[in-house]
């Protein structure tokens, strides 16, 4: 979709020679990769650490060199994509599956620049289903718990079986509605015995890059 290149492509003007670059997940962060390589080929000089397989495999395809995790202290710039984006810049991510390695990675981050299509700004976060990375052992306990948070969780499925996150991990989706207090709702999540992660990133994004159907991308105003 041209909105999101628009947006992702804005994004890589901040990359320069001797930087360390994470690599998002999903189909805006797609563009992004595609635009990194080819500056690679033309001789920007990186190292890149993906954040799932998925662009991992993307990066190696279009050559782009990747270092691994434990060989870096910080990562300078992160581009990823979101599933939702309010106006404090919190987020909802996961919709591919890859919000706790995307998580780590943004932690590790100097600046973590978000690319998304203006389908993705909303005025609250919630209407899209927060997923939710749990373990695989006594999921449906952990299920339990998170009904008892008030959210409505539906363990995502890969046509017969549970989907499998890249850690190993099952995703549930908990469908909320409406999330009013974010911060709340991450700490509670993350106080439930089996829960790895969440997607809310709350105050992570340095810059949100929106891109719309008019032709234009541009800097989403706090
Ligand atoms: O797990 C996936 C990531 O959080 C993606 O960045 C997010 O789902 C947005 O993906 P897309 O750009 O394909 O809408």
């Amino acid at each position: 979709m041209e909105s999101k290149k628009l947006a992702a492509e804005k994004a890589t003007e901040s990359i320069a020679d001797g930087m360390i670059i994470g690599l998002g997940t999903g189909s805006t962060a797609y563009y992004a990769i595609q635009k990194i390589g080819q500056r690679v080929q033309e001789g920007l000089a990186i190292q890149a650490i993906a954040t799932s397989k998925q662009s991992e495999e993307l990066a190696v395809s279009l050559g782009i060199p990747l270092i691994a995790a434990s060989d870096i202290d910080y990562i300078d710039i992160t581009i990823d994509g979101a599933d939702e984006v309010d106006s404090r810049w919190n987020l909802i991510k996961g919709g591919g599956g890859a919000l706790l390695r995307e998580k780590i990675v943004a932690s590790a981050s100097k600046q973590l620049i978000i690319v998304v299509d203006e389908s993705k700004v909303v005025a609250e976060l919630g209407r899209f289903p927060l997923p939710v990375e749990i373990i695989t052992f006594g999921f449906e306990i952990t299920m339990r718990k998170l009904e008892k948070l008030g959210c409505q969780p539906i363990l995502r499925q890969a046509g017969v079986k549970p989907y499998v996150t890249d850690n190993g991990n099952y995703i549930a989706d908990c469908h909320i509605g409406s999330i009013p207090n974010a911060e709340e709702l991450h700490s509670a999540l993350q106080l439930i015995p089996g829960v790895v992660d969440n997607g809310l990133f709350i105050g992570m994004a340095s810059q949100v890059i929106v891109g719309y159907m008019n032709g234009t991308a541009k800097q989403l105003e706090k």
